[in-house]
């Protein structure tokens, strides 16, 4: 792991501690109890085999009834103890999922402009859940590595010191064996999961490019190349086994030394008699040296859970990497010591004042000292070539971006003092291609007002235009479009998205070509939608064809030198 890897795990797990810790104190308590139940199990195992041996027909019913109860008792522990990691592994896969996605939201679409989507879900989802094994093994492990051996090392010390120097001296080879295992499997696994990204992402790009695969004649060559790496990701998976198998192999040659040890450093454990009736019989110290040997997996164990749960924590490692990735990003306006909008407002003036925008240092402005306002009813269309910063100012006005100099103001508002949802509370969106969700079309309507009654779901329908198709469609409103459902059309897709802003009902409309992929005769028909539900609302719009620009009351012209016209 490297030295940043180090820094961002430790400041990552400083941040987590507090609840993680508290959620795996349970554990590590039932997992003390179940230590001391198994050296209690181990005593009376050894006593009923030595008092046997020692003495003909010994009294052991009892110790057989301690060993029946401490083995319920012990399965009652281990089940609550793999109960309570769970759950805070699922309680903290929760908070950080919920944390994430604040601020995957709280960056909006800026973030998909530096990482790609399929790291996002690939975060969101496996990362997050490989999490499980940080909170739920590697925190208990790593807090009680050392206590339970102490446990197991002072019981075996008071019956047998001899044995209990040998656990201790093979104990201590094992961190130095696991040290240089663990350095090989943090970075295994991180490159591991680093492939998987790479896969993923890589899937991802090629679904959605399939049709531009297929027409190129490309699928051979990428096939290969898809084949190429998830046989990259197949070597670097079997690394990781390979550095697990060894890690556990040392452990395991570490106890057998011990064993051997122990026994051999015992002398005569067991004597065989052959000059009188030739029989074996045990040693005076017999049932201590039994009690050792079979506290030697005990001491051991804590060890191991350490080295299988190291993986765990590399996995930690490349999540908090990756959050940090996240959450150093620049979050749209939306924390809370931000003012609302409140109360929530019918009609908004929009007015920029000597608002710029250049997209980093770097590189030129994209428009500078732009002024310009808007009031309800008006209708601005935003225009210029391509390349003049249309998206770029739409952007601005939904809060994406800021701006580089001056202001953008909501009713005499500066935006940059309103809390993100705010600003999303009080405009309705529509760009050139709408995101249909996987689900109904009821669903994708009322993705825009949830609580929306039948009335007025019939209204925006109609207001929309969306019944003309609606009879064409297998189930009607609940027919099942988006991803893997119906396909619907551009125009007809463009008529969802307006039946959303209808649903939404803000007074502020922005409009980013929406037309732009539409035959004339469904683009007419979307303009006269979109002039119905313009009616009232403050409206600023970007657009080539000339019908939409038709639309427009005002006009502003963007370029370096920009300035706002009426429209003819
Ligand atoms: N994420 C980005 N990073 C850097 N530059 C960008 C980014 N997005 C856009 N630009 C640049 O900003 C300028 C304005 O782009 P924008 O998309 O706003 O133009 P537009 O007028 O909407 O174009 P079109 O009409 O083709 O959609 C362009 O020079 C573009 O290259």
């Amino acid at each position: 792991m490297s030295g940043v890897d180090k820094k961002l795990v430790r400041a990552w797990v400083r941040q987590q501690s507090g609840p993680a810790r508290r959620a795996a104190l349970p554990v590590v308590a039932v997992g003390c109890l179940n230590t001391l139940i198994g050296i209690g199990q181990a005593w009376c195992m050894a006593s009923v085999i030595g008092s046997l041996l020692q003495t003909r027909g010994a009294q052991v019913l009892g110790l057989i009834a301690s060993f029946a109860v401490l083995s319920a008792c012990r399965a009652l522990c281990l089940y609550f103890q793999e109960n309570l990691a769970a759950r805070a592994g699922i309680a903290a896969r929760e908070r950080l999922r919920r944390s994430v996605l604040d601020s995957v939201i709280g960056i909006g679409p800026a973030l998909l402009r530096r990482q790609h989507s399929a790291e996002i879900a690939a975060l969101l989802v496996d990362r997050i859940e490989v999490l499980d094994g940080y909170f739920a093994r590697w925190l208990p492990a790593s807090m009680t590595w050392m206590v339970f051996p102490a446990f197991v090392l002072v019981a075996v010390f008071v019956v047998d010191p001899r044995a209990a120097l040998i656990l201790a001296v093979c104990g201590a080879l094992v961190p130095v064996s696991q040290a240089v295992f663990g350095i090989g499997a943090a970075l295994a696994s991180r490159n591991q999961f680093l492939a998987m990204v790479r896969l993923q992402a890589r899937f991802l790009d090629r679904i959605r490019g399939i049709a531009t695969i297929v027409l190129s004649n490309a699928t051979d060559r990428e096939a290969k190349a898809l084949s190429g790496a998830a046989d990259d990701l197949r070597k670097r998976t079997m690394k990781i086994l390979r550095i697990a198998f060894l890690s556990s192999a040392a452990i395991d040659i570490a106890m057998v030394i011990a064993i051997i040890m122990i026994v051999l450093t015992q002398g005569h454990f067991i004597h065989i008699d052959a000059f009188a009736a030739p029989s074996i019989y045990p040693a005076p110290h017999f049932t201590e040296t039994l009690f050792a040997l079979f506290l030697v997996p005990e001491f051991f164990a804590p060890f191991r859970g350490l080295a299988l749960a190291y993986q765990d924590r590399a996995h930690a490692a490349g999540a908090a990497e990756a959050m940090e990735a996240i959450e150093n990003g620049e979050s749209l306006p939306g924390t809370d010591d931000l003012s609302a909008l409140a109360p929530p407002v019918l009609v908004v003036t929009v007015e920029a004042k000597a608002l710029s925008y250049r997209w980093n240092e770097a590189a030129p402005y994209v428009f500078k000292d732009l002024d310009f306002s808007v009031s309800p009813d008006e209708i601005l269309v935003l225009d210029g070539p391509s390349g003049a910063g249309k998206s770029t100012l739409i952007e601005l006005l939904l809060g994406f971006i800021k701006p580089s100099a001056g202001t953008i103001q909501f009713n005499y508002r500066d935006i940059a003092t309103l809390r993100g949802r705010d600003i999303a509370r009080h405009l309705a969106w529509i760009g050139q291609k709408p995101v249909l969700f996987a689900g109904t079309l009821r669903e994708n309507l009322l993705f825009a007002r949830p609580d929306a009654d039948e009335m007025r779901l019939q209204r925006a329908i109609e207001a929309a235009a969306i019944d003309h198709f609606l009879k064409d469609l297998p189930q009607g409103l609940d027919t099942v479009i988006g991803e893997g459902g119906f396909g619907l059309s551009g125009g007809q897709a463009q008529r969802v998205a307006i039946g959303r802003a209808y649903l939404k009902d803000a007074p502020l409309l922005l409009l980013d070509e929406p037309t732009a992929h539409l035959d004339p005769e469904t683009e007419a028909g979307i303009i006269e939608a979109l002039r119905r539900l313009s009616e009232g609302r403050t409206v600023i719009l970007s657009a080539h064809s000339q019908a939409m620009k038709a639309l427009g009351t005002k006009s502003l012209k963007l370029g370096l030198s920009a300035s706002v016209e009426p429209c003819a």
